[in-house]
């Protein structure tokens, strides 16, 4: 027996609803209230499945009574109707986590059929949840520094290697598929090493053309070709002392690999068009998802150079070999986009979770992770309301931002385009959002935001280093800093 809980002070309005859904749904009880204290009481004696509440009533009016409601039954889902004009307060009553809302008019049954049936499926899903622990509670968790997460066999093994080359300047490999998180286990090498007080350059290898990636790397003299107007310094001279992360390896061109190879043996390089030989003291962590084996016997990749690069290997492990951590890392992302984007999600449906260990993640946890990002994002209230079926939508938007991170790279792409892309990619999601979405307000104000918060990761939250690389002053970061609460 399904039970739906209908709130209005006007007698008519109420038979009115009652009489569509008597109509179209099966099984139906309905319970009706004229007024916000009722309605209180009838929640907490028939608990519901669905409560559709007038905003104006007498007495305590519906946002008043919802507030109410959620003290009582947190889960209780809630839809509000509104007259015509006061969409503003039914925004409201989304924020503080009302299902939705739906607007008096003459297509009313048309609109409410759907809407009610809609809520009645999540309400059933929502009846089986987990409360994960600590969610909502970042006190003690600097969302700003990513952390590697998972506690399976596979990543204990990665966790010792890393323990083991600790304060050394050994080379470190790091193998395993795209979205493992090879990135973030270098930054764990670096901050773990002797060199965490000195630069930490990352560089992807596939995104960038040879000559540039040559250029990129060993720097040139002026006049080394034509456009070279002054001399430029490669990212190993830039690095001296630190730990230089290449990405994608396995892409490197058989005429650089040849120069890394003897800035790995013998410490020095020259730049492009240059004859100075330069000394460089630069620990190398690289990464591939490809087989170097194979690269090694198509003579695509020095032999030579694979064994000196190789002086540790750390394996990463698939998501999917490792699906005890799945539950970790969902409430680990949903801690952090709770904090990104203002939201208070503490709670998943126990099949939510089922179906995601179940999944079989060829992007790895950067699928995972822009899942719960889509979901958090769409959810309200306190239950992550996530759909799996969107999983084909989430693996183009993971396929889509790898494109444009390697579009970002490659410095032949034009800054204006890369604004172009994001700003599309924006409006994409704002076509298919409600006109009153609360989300769209201040675009602007969160963009600045995202700048800050990633630029003060990337830079290991120098705020010097970070304000030169926005083009503001220190002052005018520590404001932006304070005005958006970055922690
Ligand atoms: N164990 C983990 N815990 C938390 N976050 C993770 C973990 N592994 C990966 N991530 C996150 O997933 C995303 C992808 O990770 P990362 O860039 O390190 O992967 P990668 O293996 O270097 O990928 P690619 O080969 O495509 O460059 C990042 O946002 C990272 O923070």
């Amino acid at each position: 027996m399904t039970k739906i809980l209908l709130v209005d002070d006007d007698k008519n309005m109420l038979l009115q609803l009652e009489r569509i859904l008597k109509s179209n749904l099966e099984n139906l009880e309905t319970l009706k209230a004229g007024d916000g204290k009722e309605a209180l009481k009838l929640v907490k004696k028939e608990n519901p499945q669905l409560v559709l509440m007038d905003m104006q009533m007498p007495g305590l009016n519906g946002l008043e009574t919802f507030a109410e409601i959620k003290k009582a039954a947190p889960k209780q889902l809630v839809i509000m109707i509104t007259g015509y004009g006061t969409t503003d307060t039914a925004i409201e009553a989304m924020k503080l986590g009302a299902y939705d809302y739906i607007t008096k008019s003459p297509d009313l049954p048309e609109i409410l059929l759907p809407m009610v049936n809609a809520a009645l499926r999540a309400s059933e899903i929502m009846n089986e949840v987990v409360v994960l622990e600590n969610v909502t509670d970042t006190q003690n968790v600097n969302l700003n520094v990513r952390s590697i997460i998972g506690l399976s066999p596979k990543m204990q093994e990665v966790y010792k290697s890393v323990g083991k080359i600790a304060g050394t300047s050994i080379p470190v490999l790091l193998i395993g598929e795209s979205g493992t998180g090879k990135e973030l286990v270098a930054r764990a090498v670096y901050h773990n090493s002797n060199r965490k007080d000195k630069t930490f350059l990352a560089i992807n290898c596939a995104a960038i053309p040879e000559t540039l990636l040559e250029a990129e790397l060993f720097g040139y003299e002026k006049g080394a070709f034509t456009g070279a107007n002054e001399r430029k310094i490669g990212k190993f001279e830039l690095c001296n002392g630190g730990t230089i992360f290449l990405d994608e390896i396995g892409d490197m061109p058989m005429s650089i690999q040849a120069k890394i190879l003897r800035v790995l043996q013998e410490h020095e390089l020259e730049r492009v068009g240059g004859t100075e030989t330069i000394k460089v003291d630069v620990r190398i962590i690289s990464a591939t998802n490809k087989n170097l084996q194979e690269l090694i016997a198509a003579a695509k990749f020095r032999e030579d150079l694979y064994y000196r690069l190789n002086g540790i290997q750390i394996s990463l492990p698939a998501l999917r070999e490792r699906r005890e951590d799945i539950p970790d890392i969902v409430s680990y992302f949903l801690k952090r986009f709770n904090y990104e984007f203002g939201k208070n999600i503490s709670e998943i449906p126990t099949r939510t979770l089922e179906q995601l260990k179940k999944h079989e993640w060829p992007g790895n946890v950067r699928e995972l992770e822009n899942i719960v990002k889509r979901a958090v994002v769409t959810t309200t209230g306190p239950i992550l309301q996530l759909n799996l079926r969107s999983a084909g939508a989430a693996a183009a938007e993971t396929a889509r931002e790898t494109t444009l991170r390697n579009q970002a790279f490659d410095p032949a792409t034009p800054l204006d385009a890369l604004i172009d892309a994001a700003a599309d990619s924006l409006l994409e999601r704002m076509l298919i959002m409600p006109e009153d979405d609360p989300e769209r307000r201040d675009l602007t104000g969160k963009l600045e935001k995202a700048l800050i918060v990633k630029a003060l990761h990337k830079l290991e939250e120098n705020q010097v280093r970070t304000a030169k690389l926005l083009g503001i002053t220190r002052n005018t970061l520590r404001s932006r800093i304070a005005k958006y609460g970055v922690q």
